[in-house]
């Protein structure tokens, strides 16, 4: 066993349920990337990435600062085709059809594949309006309030808001205000939500309840969580996904994709000494 199994044990019993994270290596990838590469301009921020994206699984990326996680995650819903000079190389499969293909609608690429971002951000609305609005944006007119409760329970919020629906979300907490905006993410029922360091803003409570709330949105939905915090990607992820930043002949740093594996090999028996060095804290 190598040194980098030290906190896999610890790591797991700190969250209650964390053993339903056992990988199940007969779910169907949802997404495929293939040889994916993403540029800003001519800069190559990642190069070359390879992983699935399995049905009903939490997968992990980490590595550390400007390996390009949140570039990966952000090509997954085609969010960086808002960002000018952004393009993508490789392909990307999303129930087996390619997401980049001329006829694919970016919009309702994100209606499918939604996103939560590290900074909780509310509309300046309502609670109701926030989840709401998603909803009209989206065509969705029919038994609004139904619709509006049930994504407040599936996002763990519903018993802290019903009394006060009309009340600004920017009022609520950090770690209400980041359930309401997965709340709002779920309420048109997406294939997979994507979430960027979004328990990085949240004191440790509050994380714990994003935790727990993941292991439940794992029943439903297929997840890709990008988060800095290790031990976090051990308690909640299936698969994980070790990126780290590798400087060509030319001194220039590209992002790449070292090890993608179950969870409980990447923290206990990983293959790569980069994996092992980074996760034992021995780098980054
Ligand atoms: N909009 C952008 N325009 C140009 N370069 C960018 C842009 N966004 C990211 N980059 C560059 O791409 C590389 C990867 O950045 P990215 O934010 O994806 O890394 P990361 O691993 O998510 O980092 P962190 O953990 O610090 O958030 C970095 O060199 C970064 O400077």
């Amino acid at each position: 066993m190598t040194q980098a199994s030290f906190d896999m044990t610890n790591a797991l019993s700190s969250v209650p349920g964390a053993m339903s994270t056992m990988p199940t290596s007969s779910a169907k990838p949802v997404m495929q990337l293939e040889g994916v590469s993403v540029f800003y301009g001519s800069y190559e921020a990642v190069r070359g990435t390879t992983m699935p994206v399995r049905e009903q699984q939490i997968t992990a990326m980490i590595g550390p600062s400007g390996c390009g996680k949140s570039t990966i995650l952000r090509s997954l819903n085609r969010m960086n085709d808002l960002i000018p000079g952004a393009r993508i190389g490789g392909k990307i499969t999303f129930h087996g059809q390619d997401l980049y293909a001329p006829d694919v609608d970016p919009i309702q690429v994100r209606r499918r594949i939604g996103m939560v971002f590290q900074k909780p951000n509310p509309f300046p609305k309502s609670i109701y309006e926030n989840v709401a609005y998603g909803l009209r944006i989206n065509g969705i007119k029919d038994n609004m309030d139904d619709r509006v409760e049930k994504a407040l329970r599936d996002g763990a919020l519903w018993d802290e808001v019903k009394d006060k629906l009309k009340s600004s979300g920017l009022a609520l907490s950090g770690g209400q205000q980041q359930r309401l905006c997965i709340a709002r993410a779920i309420a048109v029922q997406p294939d997979v939500i994507l979430m960027d360091e979004p328990c990085s803003a949240l004191d440790p409570i509050a994380t714990g309840k994003i935790e727990d709330l993941m292991h439940e949105l794992a029943r439903t939905y297929t997840i890709v969580i990008v988060t800095h915090n290790m031990q976090q990607a051990a308690r909640v992820s299936h698969y994980t996904a070790f990126f780290t930043a590798e400087v060509d002949e030319q001194q220039v740093r590209h992002g790449r994709l070292i090890e993608f594996n179950d969870t409980g090999r990447i923290f206990t028996n990983p293959t790569d000494k980069r994996t092992e060095d980074y996760i034992t804290g021995r780098f980054g």
